[in-house]
C-alpha cells in the first residue's frame, strides 16, 4: 500500500457516475513546486516552501537536490529547504523518475557540478524524450556533455562562464527555463536568444516569476525570444507559498461540468501565470456555468456542451481534461498548435486518438492538431490503456464517468506523477472506483 492507501501498482475501474458534488481544495501546483523547490537549493540559506506538492515529481526533485547536498526536512505541508547555492555536490547520479520539468532544470544546474549524471527508470517515456536542444546550448557555453544520442542517460560537466547563447523553444520550453536558472549562478551571466517557434509561454514566464521571488533580477523581451540575466548573483533564500494547481484541477472543472451537481474547488487564484487558468474561459466557451467567488470555482455541472476551436499550446497541461468535455460536447474540437504534446509522458496526439477512437469517438490529427467529434453517449464496457500517463488516466477517468458502462484504464497509478490524490478527491464528490492490484509498476 502507498500512503495514498491504493495498492502500489493498479488498473482502475471506473464505475459511471449520476454527478458530482461537493467541495475541494486544489492542489498545490506541480509547475510552482519544481521551481521553488530548485530555487530555495540555489540559494544560500534556509527557505521553506509553504505547501509543497506531494506527487512523484516533487517527490524528484527533493531526492535529487539532496543527493546534490541541499537540506530537505518535510514540516506538516512545508518543505524546508537549505540550499547549496551555486555549489552542487560533483559526482553524483540524479533520477528524476519521469518528471520532464525536473530533469531539464537540473541538466541546466549540472553545469556548476563536475560529473553529474541523470538517470531514469521510465526508458520508454522520460527516456525518450528529446534532451539535444538543451545539450547542445550547454556545450556552446562550454560544458562537457555525454549522452544516449541526445537522451538519458547524460552526464554533465561545467564550468561554464556564461554569455549569449541560443536555445530552441520549439519542443519544449523547459531547456530555456533550465538556462534560466543556471543564469543568474554564472558569472558572466547569460544573454539568452530562443529561437524557432516559441512553445509554452506560460511555463517560461513562471520560471522568471521565480527569479523575481529569490530576488533574482533579469530582463526579458515581450515575446521572450529574449531573457538577459546578469551574472554573479545568488538566489535570496526566504518563505514562499505555492499556489493552486490549474493543470490538475482543469480535470476537476471539467468532470465538473459534465456531470450533474454543483462543484466548489478553491485555492484558485484568479491572477495566476499559469496557462491552464484558461481552461476555465474554455470550458465556459463550450457552455460550462462556471461562477468565480474570489479563489473559489464553482460549477453547475450538467449543461449541454458545444465544440471550440482553440490554440492549445498557452494551455498545454489541460488539453487532455478539456479533450474529456470536447468528447461529449456538441460537434468538432479542434486544438491547434498542440505538437509539443507529442513529446511528453507519450504522443499525447496519436495515443489519444487512438483511445477516443477505441471509445467509440471520433477523432483526427494532423502533424499539430486534434480533432474530437463528441458522441452523445459512450458505451464504456472496455479497457483502456493509460500510457503511463497521468493526464491521458485523468481524461479517461472522466471518460469512464460518463459512460453507461466502466471503463478499465491500465497503470493508473501513473497518476501519481502529477496528481496522487485525483481519484480520492472524485471520490469526495462522489464518484466510485475499484483499484485493482496488478505487478508491473
Ligand atoms: O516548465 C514546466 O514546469 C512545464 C512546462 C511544460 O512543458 P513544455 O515546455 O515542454 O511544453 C508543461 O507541459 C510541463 O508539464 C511543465
Ligand atoms: C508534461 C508534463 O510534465 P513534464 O514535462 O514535467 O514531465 C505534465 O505535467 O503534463
Amino acid at each position: 500500500m502507498s500512503p495514498d492507501g491504493l495498492p502500489e501498482a493498479f488498473d482502475v475501474l471506473v464505475h459511471p457516475a449520476r454527478g458530482l458534488s461537493g467541495e475541494l481544495r486544489a492542489q498545490p501546483s506541480k509547475n510552482y513546486t519544481t521551481r521553488y523547490l530548485l530555487a530555495a537549493a540555489l540559494a544560500g540559506g534556509e527557505t521553506r516552501v509553504v505547501g509543497v506538492a506531494t506527487s512523484e515529481d516533487a517527490g524528484a526533485m527533493l531526492r535529487c537536490l539532496e543527493a546534490w547536498g541541499a537540506g530537505v526536512s518535510l514540516v506538516g505541508e512545508d518543505a524546508v529547504i537549505r540550499g547549496f547555492g551555486a555549489s552542487p555536490r560533483a559526482g553524483v547520479t540524479l533520477n528524476p523518475g519521469n518528471a520532464g520539468a525536473v530533469a531539464r532544470f537540473l541538466m541546466g544546474v549540472a553545469a556548476l557540478t563536475t560529473d553529474t549524471t541523470l538517470i531514469t527508470d521510465y526508458p520508454d517515456s522520460l527516456g525518450k524524450r528529446p534532451q539535444a536542444d538543451l545539450l547542445e546550448a550547454l556545450e556552446r557555453l562550454g560544458a562537457r556533455v555525454n549522452s544516449h544520442g541526445g537522451r538519458l542517460p547524460v552526464t554533465i560537466s561545467g564550468p561554464v562562464q556564461g554569455g549569449m547563447v541560443e536555445v530552441s523553444a520549439e519542443r519544449s520550453s523547459q531547456y530555456a527555463s533550465a538556462l534560466i536558472f543556471l543564469g543568474p549562478l554564472l558569472p558572466r551571466g547569460l544573454d539568452l536568444r530562443l529561437t524557432g517557434q516559441i512553445k509554452s509561454h506560460a511555463p517560461l514566464r513562471q520560471t522568471l516569476d521565480t527569479l523575481g521571488a529569490f530576488g533574482v533580477s533579469y530582463s526579458a523581451s515581450e515575446d521572450l525570444s529574449r531573457v538577459s540575466i546578469p551574472g554573479g548573483q545568488t538566489y535570496r533564500a526566504g518563505r514562499v507559498a505555492v499556489p493552486g494547481d490549474y493543470p490538475g484541477s482543469a480535470a476537476i472543472l471539467a468532470a465538473a461540468a459534465l456531470l450533474l451537481g454543483e462543484v466548489r474547488l478553491d485555492n484558485l487564484r484568479e491572477h495566476d501565470l499559469q496557462g491552464e487558468r484558461e481552461a476555465v474561459a474554455v470550458l465556459r466557451d463550450m457552455g460550462a456555468d462556471i461562477v468565480r467567488e474570489g479563489d473559489t470555482l464553482i460549477v453547475h455541472g450538467g449543461q449541454p456542451l458545444c465544440a471550440v476551436t482553440r490554440d492549445g499550446d498557452g494551455f498545454t497541461d489541460a488539453v487532455q481534461a478539456l479533450t474529456a468535455a470536447a468528447a461529449l460536447a456538441q460537434g468538432t474540437t479542434t486544438w491547434e498548435n498542440v505538437s509539443t504534446l507529442r513529446l511528453k509522458e507519450c504522443d499525447r496526439i496519436s495515443d489519444t486518438r487512438r483511445e477516443l477512437q477505441r471509445l467509440g469517438i471520433g477523432a483526427e490529427e494532423t502533424a499539430d492538431s486534434l480533432s474530437v467529434t463528441g458522441a452523445a453517449r459512450i458505451a464504456g464496457g472496455v479497457t483502456a490503456d493509460g500510457h503511463g500517463d497521468h493526464r491521458m488516466i485523468m481524461l479517461l477517468t472522466l471518460l469512464g464517468l460518463k459512460a453507461d458502462a466502466p471503463i478499465r484504464i491500465t497503470g493508473a497509478h501513473h497518476i501519481r506523477k502529477s496528481y496522487p490524490l485525483f481519484f480520492r478527491h472524485l471520490e469526495t464528490l462522489g464518484a466510485r472506483f475499484d483499484y485493482l492490484p496488478t505487478d508491473t509498476p
